[in-house]
């Protein structure tokens, strides 16, 4: 991997893990690229945090799975999904909630994930350098067995990633249980990435058949979306929203939860029906495109 790891700024990854990661997207005609790197299951060297805080980070997010301080629920097209969601802003100040398709995020209110959120935050902005001053935000899904997310953009107001390049680091977690410790799919997942060209994101018939990336992510692994790919590409997580496969899919096995580090460039300035009247004070602040 080179310096063009975390465009949108200066490549301040240390070096010892810059080589470690693998390019997926790196389409230099639209400036969108996507980087992975997988959790070394050798190296306590290269990784950003041991197995055993992988795995405390794991159950002390999981442990919270019913307090609804913690998590909410997620709609679409007016059903309940399998999955539930967090949002977890890093500035103190910032009152801005997170909004997509039919799912609002209110801020989460619980301290106990606020806490692993912020450690684990700290873990991950050191192994990616320079990201630490960029990342104001977080968003968390946990996907039960059988659990995805359907395509889409993260290309909300917030980011405003259809008109100025975004970074949006996701991480992993899915510990196997003690009795299934030998399953190295167990919690994992199937990311799937594929060009937004004509195909709408709810084409539900044509949304498998251009895929062009398959990345199963494991337990500790990191993966990067940066420069303009959410305005050219849709990403999601196998099976989507469908309630399908909650027995024995070998790709939908255990738990996961996944965090995903966002840069709020322009704060809810109740502006447009999508602040839901929501006005942060930090948006006196917002950053305006030359
Ligand atoms: O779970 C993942 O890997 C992706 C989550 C995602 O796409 C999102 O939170 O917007
Ligand atoms: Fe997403």
């Amino acid at each position: 991997m080179a310096s063009s790891l975390l465009v949108t700024t200066p490549d301040l990854t240390p070096p010892e893990y810059k080589s470690q990661w693998k390019p997926i997207v790196e389409d230099s005609e639209t400036k969108s690229y996507s980087y992975y790197l997988p959790y070394s299951t050798t190296s306590t060297t290269n990784n950003f945090a041991t197995r055993e805080q992988l795995d405390r980070w794991f159950h002390t997010l999981s442990s919270l799975e019913d307090d609804e301080t913690a998590w909410s629920d997620a709609h679409y097209q007016g059903e309940l999904l399998l999955r539930k969601t967090a949002w977890v802003v890093l500035d103190d100040r910032c009152t801005c909630e997170y909004g997509y398709s039919d799912t609002w995020q209110p801020i989460s209110k619980s301290q106990a994930l606020q806490l692993v959120v912020q450690e684990i935050t700290a873990a991950v902005t050191a192994c990616c350098g320079g990201c630490a001053t960029s990342i104001n935000s977080c968003n968390l899904n946990y996907y039960p067995q059988g659990g995805g997310v359907g395509f889409h953009a993260d290309d909300e107001f917030l980011f405003d990633g259809r008109r100025r390049p975004t970074r949006i680091i996701s991480l992993s977690l899915g510990a196997a249980p003690s009795n299934n410790s030998s399953n190295k799919d167990w919690g994992a997942r199937k990311f799937l990435i594929r060009p937004q060209k004509d195909t709408p994101e709810d084409d539900v018939q044509d949304q498998y058949h251009d895929v062009q990336h398959e990345i199963m992510l494991r337990h500790g692994d990191l993966l990067t979306m940066e420069g303009m790919f959410q305005n050219h590409y849709f990403h999601s997580v196998w099976p989507g929203d469908s309630k399908a496969y909650q027995d024995h899919h070998p790709w939908t096995q255990g738990e996961r939860i996944n965090l995903t580090w966002r840069t709020i460039v322009q704060h809810l300035d109740g502006s447009k029906e999508e602040c839901r009247g929501i006005k942060c004070p930090l948006s006196t602040t917002n950053n305006q495109l030359g």
